[in-house]
């Protein structure tokens, strides 16, 4: 993951089976996609949306399926290893050109339809060169055949189309900004956070800010109440900071905040209550969960880059 809202993912060699999951679709931010010398099955998902997908590794697996044509117009491919795979069918034109650094030996079914096209004019070369020398020794069944025989090789079975020069529709969806413009961070009294969190009785975590409670406000919104121990001009700093950004800046990768209060030497930031515990508790499948697959893992990595990212500024 790079400063950019880059994501690559690299699960070469890592044993795995089954699928490649349909769900790669969503990650648009995907850069590179390692993949290889795994045992990976069954057909290419499809992979439209992926307008910055620059390295794709699935060589050495078990691949089936023909490629889709799509994959010769993705405009940031540079570099597509397929080698050792079961592809089969015409590979789309557009990988052969040169642009993408295309490897596809090893895959018995998949055709190369440019080699395949000067194959069938040596044939039909060849065969035309017959039947002058038979048409010239005989008169029987030459009249018919030579009609079918060139328009079979001059139209062969299975060659590709060209392919369109419309671009997949899913590159022109328009997507919003990383912004929502609702919501600001409100004042709350010290004596409404009492009454939701029970006087502070029901701890939750401990964080460099300290010590953080679960509470229920009135309208029976969960919230998690983060108090400042610390009363330094860093920390101070730090509350004033938080407030001020995270009233203004709501995004769907960061756990909105709710209100504040500063009050008798308190300060207070309020947050929505999340109640799936903490990222690390689920990566190291530390909560009785099940175990989360390496495509829930890569969204979360793409998630928390989105929420990094470079436009907006971050309180370390
Ligand atoms: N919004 C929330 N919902 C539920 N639990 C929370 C929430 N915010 C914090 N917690 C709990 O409190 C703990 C401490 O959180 P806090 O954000 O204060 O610190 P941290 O993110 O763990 O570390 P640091 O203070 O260094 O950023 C978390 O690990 C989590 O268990």
């Amino acid at each position: 993951m790079d400063s950019s809202n880059q994501l690559n993912s690299s699960l070469s060699g890592k044993n795995m089976k089954g699928e490649i999951p349909s769900g790669l679709n969503s990650m648009e931010a995907l850069t590179e996609l390692w993949l290889d010398g795994n045992s990976l099955t069954g057909q290419l998902p499809d992979m439209s949306n992926l307008i910055n997908l620059q390295i794709v590794h699935l060589e050495n697996n078990k691949l089936t399926g023909s490629l889709p044509s799509y994959l010769g117009s993705l405009p940031s491919l540079q570099e597509l290893h397929i080698e050792n795979n079961s592809f089969s069918g015409d590979i789309p034109r557009a990988l052969l050109t040169g642009k993408v650094n295309f490897k596809y030996e090893d895959n018995p079914q998949l055709h190369n339809g440019a080699q395949q096209k000067r194959r069938f004019k040596i044939i039909l070369g060849t065969s035309i060169a017959v039947c002058i020398a038979w048409r010239f020794s005989t008169v029987t069944l030459i009249d018919i055949l030579i009609p079918v025989v060139s328009a079979t090789l001059l139209y062969p079975p299975g060659d590709s189309l060209p392919i369109s020069a419309k671009p997949s529709t899913a590159y022109s969806i328009a997507r919003g900004g990383p912004f929502m413009d609702e919501g600001v961070a409100y004042y709350i009294s010290l004596s409404e956070l009492e009454i939701a969190t029970e006087h502070f009785s029901k701890k939750i975590g401990q964080g460099s800010f300290g010590s953080v409670y679960y509470g229920k406000m009135k309208d029976g919104k969960e919230i998690a109440v983060k108090t400042m121990a610390d009363s330094s001009s860093h920390a101070t700093k730090q509350f004033v900071t938080e407030v001020a950004l995270l009233s203004r800046i709501h995004h769907r990768n960061l756990v909105p905040l709710i209100g504040y209060c500063e009050e008798e030497e308190q300060r207070i930031l309020v947050y929505e209550y999340m109640h799936n515990g903490t990222l690390r508790d689920r990566i190291h499948c530390s909560v009785n969960q099940k175990p989360l697959d390496w495509l829930a893992r890569l969204q979360i990595a793409e998630d928390a880059a989105k929420g990094l990212d470079s436009n907006l500024p971050v309180v370390w």
